[in-house]
């Protein structure tokens, strides 16, 4: 469980980037924070990591706060993904993801096991791993951001944007596949994007911010769809979407959210 307790970000010189942000991720939740550009998603992700000190409020990790962790173990600890993979080029796809666990003990010989099996999880087959990250596609070093922040199997997943910079349909296959990973491994995860319909498909949770990291609404995909809780949330969720706009329909006891035409962009549960 993640708990945010009324966090707030003033950057040296800067404007207030979070005021008084106050959330609870339940363990084993997916729950994905979206705005629009800087309204604070990164920086209250960042938190949890403590890359980013708080300026005010503190947050709190299974009821424990991040700042009396030690931040190299606590990052160690917490899986993150970046929009640009974030590997190191000058290593092979299998030392990339082996690169916490050989940090934090584990042989270097075991550890390339284990990242063979990892590859095969995200969908990835095990041979990639002799290869150097340039050597794979954008949607394949994503993959390899994946498996890397699964290593260490840790309780807590961070995922910035993480499927950004690849092209939509690849980018549907990515998203697809951590539908696939969370429903096997049940991780809590914390998700920033800027695209609703990815909100909407990834999050069971998803909290909808204005500039500050005020939250204009929060809560599960079909209440936001189905009862948007003011105007900036209506237009945040429907905006320059024409024909695309999302709604609600039950079809055989399920809730799917579908775009004007009528085609599901994501299941929104019983
Ligand atoms: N290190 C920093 N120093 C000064 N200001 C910062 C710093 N990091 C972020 N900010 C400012 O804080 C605000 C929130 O930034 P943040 O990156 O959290 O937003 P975001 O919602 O993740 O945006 P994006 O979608 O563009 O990544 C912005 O106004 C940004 O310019």
């Amino acid at each position: 469980m993640i708990e945010f307790e009324r966090v707030s970000k003033v950057f040296p010189g800067g404007a207030t980037a979070v005021h008084e942000f106050s959330y609870t991720i339940p363990s084993h939740r997916a729950v994905v924070l979206v705005g629009s550009s800087g309204s604070g998603k990164t920086t209250l992700m960042r938190m949890v990591n403590r890359m980013v000190e708080p300026s005010g409020g503190r947050v709190l990790i299974d009821g424990e706060d991040v700042r009396d962790r030690n931040a190299v173990d606590l990052r160690r600890s917490i899986g993150y993904v970046l929009q640009q993979g974030g590997l190191l080029p000058h290593r092979t796809v299998a030392d990339n993801v082996a690169t916490v666990p050989v940090l934090t003990g584990t042989s270097r010989r075991e550890a390339r096991r284990a990242a063979g099996a990892l590859l095969e999880r995200v969908g990835l087959d095990p041979a990639l791993g002799d290869r150097y990250p340039a050597q794979l596609s954008g949607g394949q070093q994503q993959r390899v951001g994946v498996a890397r922040a699964l290593a260490s199997d840790p309780n807590i997943l961070l995922m910035d944007e993480p499927f950004g910079a690849v092209d939509p349909i690849v980018r549907r296959d990515l998203q697809q596949e951590l539908l696939r990973l969370q429903a096997e491994l049940g991780k809590t995860i914390l998700f920033v994007t800027h695209d609703v319909d990815e909100a909407f498909l990834i999050g069971e949770e998803v909290v909808v911010l204005e500039a500050g990291g005020r939250i204009a609404q929060s809560g599960t995909p079909a209440e936001i769809l189905g009862s948007p809780a003011n105007d900036f949330v209506r237009d945040f969720v429907g905006a320059d979407r024409g024909e695309r706009r999302l709604h609600v329909v039950e079809n055989g006891g399920q809730r799917l959210a579908v775009d004007a035409a009528g085609r599901p962009v994501g299941v929104l549960g019983q």
